[in-house]
């Protein structure tokens, strides 16, 4: 995202209004209007109307109009049905998803799925900063600058807390680098002076490197100044080692290092970007205090937390945040937004805690990104990284399912529009740098200084455009701004290598192609004010972003904000995340210097009615997603997932309580257990699947009890089961999906296909072979009767896709042959007989009891984790026993789609559930 200056507030201290309850909205309102008040900004309404000539494009944009981008107009809208369900409505109400139309809903967007959703309650953003700088006096008002950079999103914050929606906004953010007010009799350089002034006298200290300490009254004095203002209450996250007693003060010590792995690791990471290998030890420290920073985030948001609470967290210095937040506030609503791209797992492998940072994001509910692509490589990453299952909806983590979606930010348009055509002076800006390069066409850069921003390259294309055309030189100027980064990584380059790049360069391009009257490139290393900033957007011919890697460019959208009167053409880097959201620009590669050379010709020979045409289509684009439309839409869909992963559709988990009590009234009781990942967990190699003592032991213990049947009821061949389970005379066993039984205290096998022709085995061998030939890590297990494809320990995502070719080629084939069914399994596919399977065996033992009173099993707890159990779930739906006797219950997440009455997380808890059987027998003699 580009730092474009964010437009100045700084409330006033105001008393504390608690945003609750019916006074609500005069709250907001009121407070709202004295931060306007407070300073005049950019989008204060005393600044100049909107320019006249502008094209009221407004009015034309299908499904809006300009109240829904005015934000002082409310829209209506009609009700939405909502999924009826206790525990969702429960959410709903708590929410206040009402449903219900309202006259004053500016909340609503007629495009979105649930019009008549109202979102509204008390919502706590979490960002990394806060939106001011903070200038410290001890015992003073604390002074406060608009801080620049990620200026879309406190505009989203200042949405948020606008009356123009229904929430009640909290931010929570650090303070950023608190920078003291230095007394001006003892000036800074005194302390640094070699030999000390007075000589008699130590130096004062240096709060810089010393520290700084504030105290108690301090913070609160702060406090109190942040509770009112455009972007709702602010409650400022202190960072520091601990607090000071006895004064309870915070000392502010190395400020930076806060920012230190998010920058220094996870922003390169994030953009493609690796250093060179360290011995780690500074990375440690860096991470003891990202987690730190984490943790402080977590406690003062748990402090600030209400019930019915959602939490939107933002970007990558808080990657951790959600499950911290999620282990204080079990059941608290989340969301998080990363701004950043998000690399190919092959980049995220990299990272020594890929594990923790990828699993602390997981704690949230619903997780936003840019753009599709950066989705797409979040969700692998949790499949190649973690293991669990992902698609492009979400990943299944731990039990519960976290839902992917794609959100790409826009900017506050109006606004922009505003200060871009409104501000004061800003015409005569526009005249003097036209005058300033009359006759020329002007190429705009604006560009913060980081490798990533593609600067060096800009410059090296636009020497290629002065090679191959030079029809253009003498009449193109290319006006190039770079300000400082705000990265640390980045700031603390030694050697300055892009800034040294970048300047050689301009000498090169001036040196060839200049004259001693004019440069072709007007390089400004420099921060620009709002006025010349906006200025110079509208001036400009061509805009070029030639970025080789950013989330989203808030300059491109700028940009295309303030040519609504020139249409001018806009030359986007398909790097950017921007660049799938404005097909219209001219798409260019950074790398191709003859490609971006060629874009640049192109684009200085459109002819206007191009221009206009392909501007229109930028410009409604920009006017129609702006913050007020991604914030919204991200809410909308946090809240909607939220409903639909409720209790509703989820399994519950299982009751243990509830299984203990029957347990014990129960006199015949049926057990019946899949193996693999049911009291084994899945692990990579098939044969290092083995049970382990506690298993053993518990399945002895309980299958000794005289009334109770204990089956294993599994996919795996008879000689493993015999191997492992089989010393165990009470257990009964079924092998192959139910072709083979051993009944309890016997030693023999039934086959029960036995008369079955197995000349189908040797077509899918052919087709397995196939497969495993062009699957790297595949492998084919050969049981009597059942064949698996195993493709575990390959690449997880084409395994999967050559399991869906192979279990097509086979259904094509073989099963429209021969009555075998193909099943998919956990990273495997097997084919067996259709004549028999789990389901069948389940309604074999249960109508070995008999289904009539008294002869029924009064407890029968059936367990498995994968589809070929939902066949076992099925067939005990059959049976007309009472609900409380029947405990059927998958392995894995409460969102998998199921036949099931119940979840539980893992094998583990299994044989947990099975133990607390034994023991409450043990009680009973
Ligand atoms: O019915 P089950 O007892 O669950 O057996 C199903 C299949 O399990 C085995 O494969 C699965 O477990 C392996 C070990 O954890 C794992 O490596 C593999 O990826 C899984 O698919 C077994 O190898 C098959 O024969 C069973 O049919």
């Amino acid at each position: 995202m580009s730092d474009p200056p964010s437009p100045a507030r700084v409330p006033k201290g105001q008393p504390n209004p608690v945003l609750v309850g019916p006074g609500l909205q005069a709250l907001k309102h009121n407070s709202y209007s004295q931060a306007s008040a407070a300073t005049p900004s950019l989008d204060a309404d005393k600044v100049h109307p909107v320019d006249n000539n502008a094209p009221s494009y407004f009015a034309n944009i299908p499904g809006t109009n300009t109240e829904s981008l005015d934000t002082s107009k409310s829209a209506s809208a009609g009700t939405a049905p909502l999924r009826k369900s206790s525990a969702g409505e429960d959410l709903l109400r708590r929410l206040s998803l009402t449903g219900h139309s309202s006259p004053m809903s500016p909340e609503i967007d007629p495009r979105t799925e649930h019009p008549g959703l109202r979102l509204s309650g008390r919502l706590i953003s979490a960002a990394f900063c806060i939106p001011y700088k903070l200038h410290y006096q001890p015992g003073s008002d604390w002074t406060l600058k608009p801080r620049s950079g990620t200026s879309a999103l406190f505009d989203s914050f200042a949405h948020l807390a606008s009356d123009n929606t229904h929430w009640s906004h909290t931010l929570v953010g650090w303070t950023g680098e608190v920078e003291p007010i230095l007394d001006s009799k003892a000036p800074l350089q005194q302390a640094a002076a070699p030999v000390p002034v007075n000589k008699g006298q130590q130096p004062p200290s240096n709060p810089l490197v010393d520290g700084i300490s504030v105290g108690r009254d301090d913070r609160e004095r702060l406090d109190s100044q942040l509770r009112t203002g455009r972007y709702g209450k602010i409650l400022p996250v202190w960072l520091s080692d601990a607090q000071e007693e006895p004064q309870d003060a915070v000392l502010l010590k190395d400020q930076g290092r806060w920012r230190r792995y998010a920058e220094r690791e996870l922003y390169p990471l994030l953009h493609y970007k690796q250093h060179g290998p360290t011995d780690g030890r500074s990375e440690r420290r860096w991470w003891a205090d990202y987690t730190r920073l984490n943790q402080l985030f977590a406690d003062r948001i748990a402090a600030e937390y209400q019930e019915g609470d959602v939490v939107w967290i933002h970007d990558y210095h808080l990657f951790l945040l959600p499950s911290l937040l999620r282990q204080r506030v079990p059941n608290i609503y989340i969301g998080f937004f990363l701004h950043s791209p998000f690399p190919s797992s092959e980049f995220v492998r990299c990272l020594a805690k890929r594990k923790e940072v990828l699993t602390g994001v997981l704690g949230a509910n619903m997780l936003g990104f840019q753009t599709f692509s950066y989705s797409r490589h979040f969700s692998s990453c949790c499949t190649r990284v973690l293991g669990f299952d992902s698609n492009s909806a979400g990943v299944d983590a731990y039990g519960a399912h976290v839902a992917v979606d794609v959100f790409p930010i826009g900017i506050d348009a109006r606004s922009i529009q505003r200060a871009a055509f409104g501000a004061p002076d800003i015409e005569k800006a526009v005249v003097g740098i036209r005058k300033l390069y009359d006759g020329k066409k002007i190429i705009v850069g604006r560009d913060r200084l980081d490798s990533i921003r593609g600067v060096t390259q800009k410059l090296q294309a636009f020497e290629v455009f002065l090679e191959r055309y030079p029809e253009w030189r003498d009449k193109v100027v290319l006006i190039q701004v770079t300000s400082p980064t705000s990265v640390e990584e980045e700031k603390e380059d030694p050697e300055n290598k892009i800034a040294g790049q970048i300047s050689n360069l301009v000498s090169t391009i001036n040196g060839r192609f200049g004259s001693l009257s004019f440069s072709p490139v007007q390089y400004y290393p420099q921060y620009l004010s709002p006025r010349e900033y906006f200025a110079l957007l509208r001036v400009a011919d061509v805009g070029l972003i030639t970025t080789v890697r950013d989330g989203m460019n808030t300059t491109s959208l700028e940009y295309i904000v303030c040519q609504q009167n020139n249409h001018s053409p806009l030359i986007l880097s398909e790097f950017s995340g921007t660049a799938g959201t404005l097909p219209s620009a001219i798409h260019i590669n950074p790398w191709d210097l003859v490609g971006v050379a060629n874009a640049v010709d192109k684009a200085l020979n459109m002819p206007a009615e191009q221009r206009k045409e392909q501007h229109l289509k930028l410009y409604k684009h920009v006017l129609t997603n702006t913050v007020a439309t991604w914030s919204r839409h991200f809410l909308d869909r946090l809240l909607t997932n939220l409903s639909s992963f409720d209790q509703s559709v989820a399994t519950p988990a299982l009751d243990r309580a509830k299984v203990v009590k029957q347990y014990r009234k129960a006199r015949k009781r049926l057990f019946m257990f899949d193996y693999d990942g049911t009291l084994t967990p899945i692990v990579k190699d098939p044969q290092a699947a083995i049970p382990s003592d506690r298993v053993l032991r518990t399945l002895k213990t309980l299958a000794a009890d005289p009334r109770n049947a204990v089956w294993i009821i599994s996919g795996r061949d008879q000689a493993f089961l015999d191997e492992w389970m089989g010393h165990i005379p009470e257990l009964g066993l079924s092998a192959e999906h139910g072709c083979f039984i051993r009944q309890p205290r016997s030693d023999d096998w039934e086959n029960l296909a036995e008369r079955t022709d197995m000349a189908w085995q040797k077509e899918v061998i052919e087709v397995f072979q196939h497969f495993t030939e062009r699957t790297q890590g595949s492998f084919i297990e050969r049981k009597r009767v059942a064949l698996t494809w195993h493709y575990r320990r390959a690449d997880p995502e084409y395994g999967a896709f050559q399991a869906r070719e192979c279990r097509k080629a086979l259904e094509d084939t073989v099963a429209k042959r021969w009555a075998v069914e193909v099943m998919a399994g956990k990273a495997n596919l097997e084919v067996r007989p259709t004549f028999v399977n789990k389901g069948f065996i389940a309604t074999r033992l249960v109508n070995e009891y008999g289904t009539e009173p008294g002869k029924a099993p009064e407890f029968i707890l059936c367990s498995g984790d994968d589809f070929t159990d939902e066949d076992m779930f099925r067939a005990l739906k059959q049976f007309d026993l009472p609900r409380e006797h029947v405990y059927s219950v998958t392995v894995g997440a409460s969102s998998k789609q199921t036949n099931a009455s119940w979840h539980l997380l893992e094998p583990a808890d299994v044989i947990g559930t099975l133990q607390l059987l034994n023991s409450s027998s043990n009680q009973e003699k």
